[in-house]
């Protein structure tokens, strides 16, 4: 019988193996979150329990630094805000808790990343109507067939694993990657 240990780390690497299939489609939205930020633009990033860590991980990277210096970058997780999540969520409910965000903040060419493993979480579908609506760029960091969210966004980028932790371990691998894309090309722009 397998160990915990032999399990999670074949999980995780039979993960990672399947994201060479999808190499196109990460480096594609990628350049499209490079470009947004090069014109002025800002991310913003919402998701659910673990997925809403990792929005916070990718937009501390871009506000913060990731691996070199360069001036901070504006990037949003629409996860932090309490006051803001348990108003919205007792007064208009659960589902309209990124959307009511989006509606606030969101600016034509602006791009929305939503996280979701299932790629079915209601309220980041309707965050992506909402960023739609508004003239964003919406990119889906999906897992499994990636749900109804893949069918909506502009970029669906697909984990296909089974399990919900070896996608996540993805999602975030694959946030490095694109904030390592952003400080390329801003250090190629200056
Ligand atoms: O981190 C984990 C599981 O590893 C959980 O907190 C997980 O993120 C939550 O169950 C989420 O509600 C799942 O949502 P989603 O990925 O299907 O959109
Ligand atoms: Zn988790």
């Amino acid at each position: 019988m397998n160990s915990i240990f032999d399990t999670h780390i074949s999980q995780h690497l039979a993960a990672l193996q399947s994201l060479t299939a999808i190499k196109p489609a990460i480096e594609d939205a990628g350049q499209r979150i490079a470009d947004c930020l090069l014109r002025g633009n800002k991310v913003m990033l919402c998701g659910n329990g673990g997925s809403a860590a990792d929005a916070q991980h990718i937009a501390a990277e871009l506000v913060g630094r990731f691996l070199t210096e360069r001036k901070g970058l504006p990037a949003m997780a629409l996860t932090t805000d309490t006051s803001i999540l348990t108003a919205v969520a007792n007064d208009y409910g659960y589902t309209e808790i990124f959307s009511r965000q989006v509606q606030a903040h969101a600016r034509p060419g602006d791009v929305l990343i939503g996280i979701s493993t299932s790629g079915n979480s209601a309220n980041v579908l309707t965050a992506m109507d909402a960023a739609k609506f508004l003239g964003c760029i919406t990119i889906g960091l999906l897992g499994r067939e990636g749900g109804q969210l893949s069918s909506l966004v502009d970029h669906a980028i697909t984990v296909p694993a089974p399990q919900t932790a070896a996608i996540q371990e993805c999602h975030i691998l694959i946030g490095h990657l694109w904030c390592a894309m952003v400080d390329a090309a801003l250090a190629t722009k200056a």
